[in-house]
């Protein structure tokens, strides 16, 4: 019987955090036996367009603002300082590591879950770690064989299609964005030039 305490873990660059990833954590956290999750912010991937990514501590603070008031959500700066490119096994392996008082899940949309098979050592996530998986409207016409999958567990989250790309794009043909981002990071945005 697992009795360790369930920590879900949320990866991505959030260039910037928006309400359809604060909406999806807070729906997770109030619809399952999670006792924290935490943010991963993804350092800049080498192998990404670089132009409109935001400095790694720039990205880290407004997922802090966004989360002030989510006792239960936390940021963490870990791979910062792991290697680079950021594999997801590895940095799980790490934090279990460093952890192991804590059982770590994965929190992934429908999307990603349908190209896991080329992530690094997917096989052994699969079969280590819990996957939570959200509805996404994505391309993909076939679902993915992982669905059925027995760590794979699917949650009916609200869908929430926001992009931070379209946000970014948004701010740099002077558009507003008020209304798509926590309200301390459209203040941090707003008085600031980043993406314009
Ligand atoms: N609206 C959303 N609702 C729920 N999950 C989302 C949403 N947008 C992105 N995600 C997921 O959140 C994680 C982190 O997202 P990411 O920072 O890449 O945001 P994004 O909005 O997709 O960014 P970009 O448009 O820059 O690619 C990814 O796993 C992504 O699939
Ligand atoms: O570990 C891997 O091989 C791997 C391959 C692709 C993506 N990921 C993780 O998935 C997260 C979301 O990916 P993306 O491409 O939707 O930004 C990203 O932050 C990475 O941590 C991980």
């Amino acid at each position: 019987m697992e009795n360790r305490k369930k920590i879900g873990l949320f990866f991505g660059s959030f260039n910037p955090i928006h309400i359809g990833h604060l909406i999806l954590a807070n729906y997770i956290l109030e619809n399952s036996d999670m006792w924290e999750l935490w943010f991963i912010v993804s350092p800049q991937n080498p192998f990404k367009d670089k132009k409109s990514l935001l400095k790694d501590h720039n990205r880290l603070d407004m997922v802090q603002l966004a989360i002030k008031n989510y006792p239960r959500m936390r940021a963490s700066n870990v791979e910062f300082l792991l290697p680079r490119p950021s594999y997801t096994i590895d940095t799980l392996t790490y934090l279990q590591e460093k952890h192991p008082d804590l059982s770590f899940s994965l929190i992934m949309g429908e999307d990603n879950l349908a190209s896991l098979h080329k992530w690094k050592n997917y096989e052994l996530l699969l079969e280590k770690y819990q996957i939570i998986v959200y509805p996404r409207i994505f391309g993909e016409e076939k679902k993915s064989d992982y669905l059925q999958h027995e760590n794979i567990h699917q949650v009916k989250a609200p869908i929430i299609e926001l992009s931070a790309t379209e946000i970014r794009n948004m701010i740099k043909s002077g558009k507003n964005t008020r209304p798509m981002l926590p309200p301390e990071v459209f203040e941090y945005l707003d008085g600031s030039s980043f993406y314009k």
